[in-house]
């Protein structure tokens, strides 16, 4: 590829973006490769890899080359999380910014396919909330899907206009707003994407971040962050839209201090000099990316305390449930149609706000419908933190009938010895559902994500891979 296969105007237009060295990027994007990295759950242990970590993400990881993620059970279990390096910079600022000691109610606002909002999820501590919103509606469950596989519990999915939040009055102590942007700074992962820039998307862009920030700020507490990211180097888009805020909004800017050898770029906004960080790939092991925390200073006033009547919750069919968890009493049981969810306790009164104002997808996580005395699992009960395994039966797989179950077929010669739901595994994770019938299985595996892909499998884990 040759620099003269940017946009016209691209490079013209990053003259006035602090940090940009013109020779050297262009030479990456004539050369570079895009690195492979992964982050790791920290809540289902597996083996760290044996390869060179990403310094600002304490689970991130580059892999030496590139494996067939479809085919590795352990991708499908929730153990890893495939995302680009320089994105993982937001568990660098959560926890400059956490204080241990606070319970957190966080908001990803622009939340699909879920990169952030997993990350999130991994340095929450019980007592934090996360809720994960994505305004498009055919990108709800891919989103939901990442989460289910991260297995917490303290996790709610809407699908919402950011202007749908601002009745959410001082509710979130941090909102991360990872922006939709113009995309410049996926252009070497992705050299298609350059077909879609211009000067005009990135106003366009712009205009449509401001319009976010400003919907969702009456959502923020006092003394609140904000964590804004784009994957766009275009100032307008970035320190541009920093200054916007400092000039509508009564926020004050947060620095994160970064070490020099990392090769991110500190910037200062020209008006508000407030400080961000920029990730130029031809200067750090990863993709560009922009990265900036505010705190707001102002308050939006509270909601009121309004409290939704509830249904009397049926006590016996808890009880039975109770058995199939973690924890019971520490969990709020409660029933949408058939089925049967949880919520950590301490997080049933903001479920019941956002039920007020927002459409949720998935809030805790769905234990299944009772049949009888019988609970029927749902999937995300078995991709949980929480699954009592003691309760059901535990069938582990090899490496190729994993393959089979995740592509939602029968494994004919399985030899069960007892009968009813079992628990499909791989190397210790569990994979989903089966029921184990005298002479044969049925797979609850979801159609919906089941590996679809005709070609072989390419044998081998996350860990064979790296090696
Ligand atoms: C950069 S992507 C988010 C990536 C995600 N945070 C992650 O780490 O996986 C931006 C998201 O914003 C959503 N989006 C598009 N237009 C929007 C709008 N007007 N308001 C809010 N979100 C929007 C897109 O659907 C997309 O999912």
């Amino acid at each position: 590829m040759q620099a003269a296969h940017f946009p016209s105007g691209f490079l013209t237009s990053l003259h006035q973006a602090p940090g940009f060295q013109q020779d050297t990027f262009t030479q990456t994007h004539v050369n570079g490769q895009s690195p492979t990295s992964i982050r790791i759950n920290p809540f289902k242990a597996i083996p760290v890899p044996d390869v060179q970590p990403v310094p600002w993400c304490a689970n991130g990881y580059y892999l030496n080359n590139r494996p067939s993620f479809t085919f590795d059970p352990l991708f499908h279990a929730g153990c890893y999380y495939v995302q680009e390096a320089s994105s993982m910079f937001i568990d660098y600022i959560l926890k400059h910014i956490r204080n241990d000691e606070d319970a957190l109610k966080i908001l990803d606002l622009c939340a699909a396919p879920g990169g952030k909002s997993t990350l999130i999820s991994s340095v929450m501590q019980e007592d934090d909330l996360l809720v994960a919103n994505e305004i498009i509606k055919t990108r709800v469950p891919i989103l939901t899907d990442n989460l289910n596989r991260w297995g917490r519990a303290n996790v709610v999915v809407t699908n919402n206009d950011p202007k749908t939040f601002s009745a959410l009055k001082s509710f979130f102590d941090i909102i991360v707003v990872d922006a939709p942007c113009s995309g410049s700074g996926m252009f070497r992962k992705d050299p298609a994407a350059m077909e879609e820039w211009s000067e005009a998307n990135v106003t366009l862009c712009q205009q449509r971040q401001e319009r976010i920030l400003a919907d969702v700020y009456p959502a923020l507490q006092e003394g609140g962050y904000f964590i804004y990211s784009t994957c766009s180097y275009s100032y307008e888009e970035d320190e541009a839209v920093l200054d916007w805020l400092c000039e509508e909004f009564d926020v004050e800017t947060v620095r994160i201090p970064v070490p020099a050898e990392w090769g991110i770029v500190e910037s200062q906004s020209a008006r508000h000099q407030a400080w961000s960080y920029r990730f130029y790939p031809d200067q750090v092991k990863g993709e560009g990316l922009f990265a900036a925390c505010l705190r707001k200073k102002e308050s939006s006033g509270y909601l009121s305390n309004y409290k939704p009547k509830t249904q009397k919750p049926d006590y016996k069919e808890i009880d039975k449930l109770k058995s199939y968890v973690e924890n019971p009493d520490q969990l709020h049981f409660f029933k949408l149609n058939e089925d049967w969810l949880v919520i950590p306790k301490v997080h049933k009164d903001s479920l019941n706000t956002l039920q007020q104002y927002l459409y949720i997808k998935k809030s805790g996580i769905r234990l299944g419908k009772m049949a009888g005395k019988d609970l029927i699992p749902d999937h995300e009960l078995a991709l949980s933190l929480l699954v009592n395994k003691n309760m059901f039966l535990q069938t582990e797989l090899t490496y190729e009938q994993a393959i089979v179950y995740l592509r939602k077929e029968n494994l004919n010669n399985l030899s069960a010895e007892s009968k009813g739901w079992s628990l499909m595994m791989y190397v210790g994770q569990v994979l989903g559902w089966a029921k184990l019938l005298p002479n044969r299985m049925n797979n609850y595996y979801p159609k919906e994500i089941r590996i679809l892909s005709t070609q072989s499998a390419k044998g081998g884990t996350l860990t064979d891979s790296a090696e």
